[in-house]
């Protein structure tokens, strides 16, 4: 059987690079390219779950940021036994909803996050797939700082 080290060494060869995609100066981690290969996506599962079970007695909830995030999210939520929530782009979730805007590598955008989905106190684990700037992960750290002091 291989170890953690080997395993994340195996996943980092299964992605693809593509520069300058989709603007000039950007090289751009495809996962997709990964997840197309089930050895490795079953290799990426077993190393998030794992690592999200060492924080597990510390979370409430999972959180995962559109669209990527919803790959990985629910996933790690169904393991835990615990909620799946989404934040999302504007415009994408019905009812009240919370909103932040924030940067990215390649533009800015707005979230959401539907009103009332987490207690006060309550603690997130935030999914995404990747931290390009930090931009998307940063504005909602704060987000969740600010609002419901749920972090870990
Ligand atoms: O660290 P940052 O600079 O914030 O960049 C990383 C974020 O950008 C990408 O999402 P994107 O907004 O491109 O949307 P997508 O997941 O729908 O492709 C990626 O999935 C992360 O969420
Ligand atoms: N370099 C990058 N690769 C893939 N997705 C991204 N989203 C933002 N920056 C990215």
């Amino acid at each position: 059987m291989s170890s953690d080290k080997e395993d994340i060494e195996f996943l980092k060869g299964c992605l693809k690079s593509y520069p300058d995609f989709p603007n000039k100066g950007i090289l751009f981690q495809d996962i997709f390219s990964l997840l197309s290969q089930p050895e490795a996506f079953g290799k990426l599962k077993k190393l998030l779950v794992s690592r999200a079970k060492t924080v597990a007695p510390q979370i409430d909830v999972v959180v995962g940021l559109d669209s990527r995030g919803f790959l990985f999210g629910p996933i790690i939520a169904l393991e835990l036994g615990i909620p799946f929530l989404p934040v999302r782009k504007k415009g994408k979730l019905p009812g009240k909803v919370f909103t932040e805007s924030y940067q990215l590598e390649y533009g800015e955008d707005i979230l959401e996050m539907q009103d009332g989905v987490i207690k006060e106190g309550q603690k997130a684990l935030i999914v995404d797939d990747l931290i390009a700037t930090g931009g998307m992960f940063i504005e909602y750290f704060w987000y969740f700082v600010r609002y419901y002091i749920c972090y870990i």
